[in-house]
């Protein structure tokens, strides 16, 4: 089953951004006081000019004098807004680029601390957008409008606070004339979070069809099912565009009201205030520093409103990128510890679409130490056994348990130590071959890691130049049959009881294969092991063999018992001898 990953929800986005903000308060604290001091800089100008005209108006004393000294004030201020802003910008720009710096690192060690079971089942593209195109979003936003948009609100917190001071009567008139800027915002962000949802669920949907179309390329030549993913890709471009139509929409109302209500300040001032100064109740000059001011606004709020929809759509990207905090930890599963080695499966259900049932009631026991083969015809759900044994996925009803404990509760290293689950996917990492070793014991010496090699037939490593720290890739190719050894050195090395088999060599060609079969035999030695067997020679080695069919536990027992009662593995025994079967003959000892 595939599943969304969560998003936050505002109040979970608003205590993220407090806490990105507590974490860098140095800086936020200089952010404020410099934009503080420009600010207030900037409002000393458009003040001189209204004792300028006041002054000129008067007409007596020293008029040049003066109206020098106010005019060189008037520059002097100027200069010194300009001078604070670049430098509040500045710090605003480095705060940006930290906090983006750590917004990045949560969501990396997040990602890789998602528990299996929800990693595998969320969609790969939604993971491409989260990780790519929104935290690029946020970083975008962080780095650059985060810093404009600080300046521009105390630029206007300030202006208004001048502009009632200056006058009451004409600032309440300023602010009312502003009351068009508010409705035209409002209804903007009413519409706006749920559309740019929509918006970047759509570019992940999108992103999910290309990326799987591009994995599965081979599957969907051989199946000739071109046309049917070019319709899918088609569809989610569709859903892409009008998605990206809607906040457009929402656009082309909010700019044009945005500019229409702060052009309408000024104008109000200058009749009212030109009113007012007809009647002898407010000074020319304060009417001029009032509409300076407001017009001073504007800049502000154009910038407000070039940037609120950047904004907007990074609070959705940081909403996503945050929403990975909702995962249950690895951490929160380790509570349970085993007590033994035994193996149970207890009326175990479980469903990938919440839909249908792949395991139905499944009841078995594993005895420490013997070896258990696992068959059934494809889609019998064999491996999905596998994962629930393994503790990969957890049943939704029913117990999986080791030693009396939830395998699903162990803690990564406490599963390790008791079960490990080995497939065909060999993964090697970055990193020297040390490196690859250790991830299962980091405390484990050269020794050891030189002895689990040479357990699993690895001698290669006695040839490579720098032996152990030997970087994968740069020095040493590791191609499928040596990366599968370095994943059962890996195995050793943890040294779990139980080894649960799932394909391990399926996919090898047959020389490789005997080689890796060599390796495997050695991992194997002393160890209870479950196979899910795709061989019938492999069934017939077992110590007991269990038949799954459609989900269901058909069959369990010894190769002789079963075949003496003449069920399912009965007829496949017969018919693989006849040579009619489903299961490849050629044989692989478990
Ligand atoms: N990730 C998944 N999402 C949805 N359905 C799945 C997933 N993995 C397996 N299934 C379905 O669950 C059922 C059991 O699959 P499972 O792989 O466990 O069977 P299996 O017996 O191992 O088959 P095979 O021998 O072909 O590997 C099948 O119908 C399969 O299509």
């Amino acid at each position: 089953m595939s599943a969304a990953l969560p998003v936050a929800r505002t109040a979970g986005v608003r205590s993220a951004a407090w806490g990105d903000l507590r974490a860098d308060r140095g800086a936020v604290a200089g952010l404020i006081m410099l934009n503080s001091l420009a600010s207030a800089a900037g409002l000393v100008g458009p003040w001189l000019l209204g004792r300028i005209v006041d002054t000129v108006r008067d007409g007596s004393g020293d008029v040049l004098g003066t109206v020098d000294r106010l005019a060189l004030g008037v520059l002097v201020f100027t200069i010194a807004q300009t001078v604070l802003t670049r430098w509040a910008l500045g710090v605003g720009y480095r705060f940006g680029e930290r906090t983006a710096a750590r917004v990045r690192e949560r969501f990396l060690s997040r990602t890789l601390a998602l528990p299996p079971s929800v990693a595998e089942h969320v969609p790969a593209g939604e993971m491409i957008a989260r990780g790519s195109t929104d935290v690029s979003v946020v970083a975008m936003t962080l780095r650059l409008a985060v810093p404009e948009v600080v300046v521009a609100i105390v630029q206007a917190l300030f202006i208004i606070v001048a502009v009632l001071v200056l006058d009451p009567l004409l600032g309440l008139c300023g602010l009312a004339c502003l009351l068009g800027v508010g409705v035209a915002l409002r209804w903007y962000l009413r519409r706006a979070r749920p559309a740019y949802l929509a918006q970047a669920a759509a570019g992940a949907q999108l992103a999910d069809v290309v990326t799987s179309t591009a994995k599965g390329a081979r599957t969907v030549e051989m199946l000739g099912l071109e046309r049917r993913r070019a319709e899918a890709a088609e569809a989610a471009i569709a859903d892409v565009r009008a998605a990206r139509l809607r906040t457009l929409r929402l656009r082309t109302v909010l700019f044009p009201s945005f500019d229409i209500s702060v052009a309408l300040p000024p104008a109000g001032v200058l009749l009212v205030g030109g009113a007012l100064h007809a009647n002898g109740l407010v000074s020319i000059g304060v009417v001029v520093t009032a509409t300076v001011y407001l017009r001073q606004l504007a800049g502000p709020l154009d910038t407000l409103t070039l940037w609120v929809e950047q904004l907007q759509g990074a609070a959705v990207s940081y909403a996503r990128v945050e929403g990975l905090a909702k995962v249950p930890r690895e951490e929160s599963r380790a509570a349970a510890v085993p007590e033994g080695d035994r193996i149970e499966v207890r009326g175990v259900h479980y469903s990938y679409d919440g839909e249908r049932d792949v395991l139905r009631g499944v009841d078995l026991v594993v005895r420490p130490g013997e070896r258990l083969a696992v068959i059934g015809t494809s889609g019998a759900g064999k491996s999905t056994l596998a994962r629930l044994m393994a503790g990969l996925d957890r049943p939704d009803s029913g117990s999986v348990t080791v030693g009396g404990a939830s395998v699903a509760d162990l803690s990564p290293d406490l599963l390790r130590e008791h079960v490990v689950l080995v497939t065909q996917e060999h993964h090697v990492f970055g990193g020297t071959v040390r490196d690859n070793l250790r991830l299962v014991r980091p405390e484990a010496s050269d020794e050891e890691l030189r002895g689990v090699l040479a357990a699993v037939g690895a001698s290669w490593i006695d040839d490579v130049p720098h032996g152990l720290d030997a970087g994968v890739g740069a020095e040493i190719s590791l191609d499928g049959a040596r990366a599968q050894q370095v994943a059962l050195a890996r195995v050793v090395l943890a040294g779990p009881h139980t080894v649960i088999l799932d394909e391990a060599t399926a996919l090898l060609d047959p020389r490789t294969a005997r080689d890796a079969e060599r390796s495997l035999a050695a991992v194997l030695r002393g160890r209870t092991v479950i196979a899910i067997a795709h061989r019938l020679q492999t069934a017939h080695d077992a110590d007991r063999i269990a038949v799954l069919e459609a989900g269901e536990l058909v069959e369990l027992g010894t190769h002789d018992e079963l075949v003496g009662s003449g069920g399912h593995y009965a007829k496949l025994w017969r018919a693989w001898h006849t040579g009619h079967d489903g299961y490849d003959p050629s044989a692989s000892r478990v």
